[in-house]
């Protein structure tokens, strides 16, 4: 061994016990946030305290400079670990006023297989959440519904919208004849990359596997791409199966990098979505409400058919208004079988406990045909506290 390959072992030694004992620390540190949320459930206090997190933050930020620290650094790595002490104290609680729910076992059914975006999504939701998890990939969603009100699967998740390509019309069509209930939401990350079986460039791609949503939300690298053969998959993880039984150097699959190396694929180019940021929504539903406590952020979606008349749809958007409900999405979906009538599909911020909510569906029960509560679940998202590093520095 040459000096500098003994120093460099003997540096990266120290540096690997540091992030030993960081990750110790840490542990720590999530256990304690567990005891504050133990705390919280007795003393009836609302999970987040943002004065506490910003008070945290301009301490740790001063602290950090002293250290060598930029304000930057500081203020990322702590909005990832408060967000996770958060989503973890949420989980806690919810768990709690749900025993149930708590099982040895989650059978979770979701579109595609190993490596579809469902997939990062299902392990990126029940990672957080006790018990074992059992993978259930289905080839469509009337296949992932029927699994859960068959009782082969207790939970399924299902993508509702994409930043990019929109709502999927397809699971909210499902959701109107479905008898479960949304039970939770998570958004994830939709990074799409070029992803090929053997030694190849973009330029030889003839075939392209994928499906249909991803073609939707890459129409800009296709149109740039020109002649290719494009050809939809039931699900991502099978345009990945596809492409590398084929071994082909003119096919390619679109879909996660992380995804296509479950299958040796590797990825040639990558961020191929018109929208940087793309992002999908999913709903995690069961055959079981959930009740969420009062003491974290809960979203409520609604269901309805309005009488035909002039202004119907406002009138009831007025009640949300008028109680004080922010609405955050409202979608249309036709009525099989009655031609010009719309279902509304309406998520709004609150717990269906709340006062104001009930005074909102008993107001909309007399003024509308239909109306359904699809559930009440815990919001996923986090939105981290700001704190001018500036502000922070000049005390
Ligand atoms: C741990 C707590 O709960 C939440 C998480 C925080 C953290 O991880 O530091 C800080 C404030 C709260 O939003 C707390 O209230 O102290």
């Amino acid at each position: 061994m040459t000096d500098y390959t003994q120093q460099l072992d003997g540096l990266r030694q120290q540096i690997s016990a540091l992030d030993a004992d960081l990750l110790a620390l840490l542990a720590r540190r999530q256990q304690l946030t567990n005891d504050v949320a133990e705390t919280k459930i007795k003393a009836h206090l609302p999970v987040r305290d943002t004065a506490r997190e910003e008070k945290l933050l301009i301490k740790l930020i001063k602290d950090g400079q002293k250290l060598g620290l930029t304000p930057q650094y500081v203020t990322s790595l702590f909005h990832v670990i408060i967000e996770d002490s958060v989503l973890n104290q949420q989980m806690l609680l919810a768990q709690r006023a749900n025993p149930d729910s708590d099982r040895p076992l989650n059978r979770v059914a979701f579109l595609g297989d190993k490596g579809s975006y469902s997939y990062l999504a299902t392990q990126k939701y029940f990672s957080r959440r006790p018990g074992e998890l059992l993978e259930i990939g289905c080839k469509s969603f009337n296949e992932i519904i029927d699994k859960v009100e068959s009782n082969e699967a207790d939970y399924a998740v299902l993508p509702i919208e994409n930043t990019s390509s929109g709502s999927i019309n397809e699971v909210y069509d499902q959701l109107q004849h479905t008898s479960l209930s949304i039970v939770g939401e998570l958004t994830h990350p939709v990074r799409h990359a070029l992803l090929v079986g053997c030694d190849t460039d973009t330029k030889q791609i003839r075939t392209l596997y994928a499906h249909p949503q991803v073609f939707a939300q890459c129409s800009h690298f296709l149109a740039e791409l020109g002649n290719v053969d494009v050809k939809p998959m039931d699900s991502t993880s099978a345009a990945m199966l596809k492409v590398s039984e084929l071994n082909d150097p003119t096919v390619a699959a679109i879909g996660s990098a992380a995804g296509g190396e479950l299958y040796g694929l590797t990825a040639i180019e990558s961020n191929l979505a018109n929208q940087k940021e793309n992002h999908s929504r999913f709903i995690v539903v069961a055959r079981k409400p959930v009740e969420v406590p009062l003491q974290i952020p809960a979203k409520t979606t609604l269901v309805m058919s309005t009488v035909q008349k002039p202004g119907a749809l406002v009138e009831a958007l007025v009640v949300l208004k008028d109680n004080d409900i922010n609405m955050t999405k409202l979608e249309s979906r036709p009525i099989h079988g009655n031609p010009w009538e719309e279902m509304f599909y309406i998520d709004v911020e609150g717990n269906l406990q709340d006062g104001p909510m009930q005074m909102a569906l008993d107001q909309l029960k007399g003024m509308t045909r239909y109306l359904k509560v699809l559930g009440c679940y815990p919001t996923e998202e986090v939105s981290p506290t700001k704190v001018a590093a500036a502000n922070a520095l000049s005390e």
